[in-house]
């Protein structure tokens, strides 16, 4: 890609992104460049880290970039997006990973005919593994929406789809994976309080989630015939999803989906 990528935030999930993109060789480091909102001492070790370019002067690093990547939390978004409303130059794209924050207000701020691109990675970016959402903005061409999608998939899968399936999509996918290690604590802790090592307990867990991501994706069944597969009559599984189901567990979860679901819409009526 000859594009110099600028990431304004240089945070966990910025880092993610880098370490993908630049295992993958998509671009040069010296295409990389990140800023933060004032901590040296992290953007020292980014550089250190990933040898990509990490500077302070933001004005120096939008003349140079191509790509412009909104990587700061929701509620930094609105000021920086105000300095950069004088920033922006023609040739930019503008590609976000905030949560809640919404197409129309980052074009709103931006003025006509900014490209705009939104998407939902996941920390798993870091190991080439994110499940990436993409949504394109009003003045996004075919060739702009398809090099957001290049550039998302060196850093795991990618999904084009419509912005107002954003907010669920944060839920299972950008908050997903926390969801998932605190399942794994729960069944860790139980482990350990049943008598297992702690090293044991996570390194069984740990094959135990990875074999059972790789047999959704490449087995041909639905995690419905899977979980069946498994739980004998009368069997130790069946045991344990009674207490589950009699636990609520469906309703747990549905509360959980629902509960980070409904903070991504909150964010986004804050910004108003
Ligand atoms: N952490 C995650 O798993 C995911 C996070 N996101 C989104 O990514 C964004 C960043 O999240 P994290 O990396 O977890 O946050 P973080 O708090 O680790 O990093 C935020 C970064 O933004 C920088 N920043 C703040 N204002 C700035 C400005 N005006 N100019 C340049 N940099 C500025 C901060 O200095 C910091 O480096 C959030 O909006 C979040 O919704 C999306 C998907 C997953
Ligand atoms: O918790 C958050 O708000 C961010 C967005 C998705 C994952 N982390």
């Amino acid at each position: 890609m000859d594009k110099t990528i600028a990431f304004f935030g240089a945070g966990n999930l910025a880092e993610a992104i880098i370490a993908g993109i630049t295992r993958k060789n998509v671009v040069t480091n010296e295409q990389v460049l990140v800023t933060n909102r004032s901590d040296q001492e992290r953007l020292d070790l980014i550089a250190e880290k990933y040898g990509v370019i990490c500077n302070q002067d933001k004005e120096e690093m939008i003349q140079e970039a191509d790509i412009i990547i909104l990587a700061m939390k929701p509620k930094d978004a609105g000021d920086y997006l105000n300095w950069l409303q004088d920033h922006i130059q023609p040739h930019h794209i503008v590609i976000s990973v905030i949560a809640g924050l919404s197409i129309e207000q980052i074009e709103k701020t931006l003025g006509e005919g900014v490209p705009v691109i939104r998407t939902m990675p996941n920390t798993s970016a870091l190991i080439s593994q994110s499940a990436t959402a993409i949504a394109k903005g009003t003045h996004v061409d075919l060739s702009q929406l398809y090099f957001a999608e290049e550039l998302f998939q060196t850093v795991g899968t990618t999904k084009i789809v419509d912005e107002e399936q954003m907010h669920t999509i944060t839920a299972i996918a950008g908050s997903g994976p926390a969801f998932f290690y605190y399942m794994v604590e729960s069944m860790e802790k139980a482990a350990i309080e049943a008598g297992l090592d702690r090293d044991t307990a996570l390194e069984l867990l740990t094959q135990t989630v990875i074999g059972s991501g790789k047999m959704l994706e490449s087995s041909g069944e639905d995690p419905e015939q899977l979980r069946k597969n498994i739980t004998s009559p009368s069997g130790t599984t069946e045991a344990g999803l009674n207490q589950l189901m009699e636990g609520g567990f469906d309703k747990l979860i549905k509360a959980c989906v629902d509960g980070a679901r409904e903070r991504s819409i909150d964010i986004t009526n804050a910004q108003k």
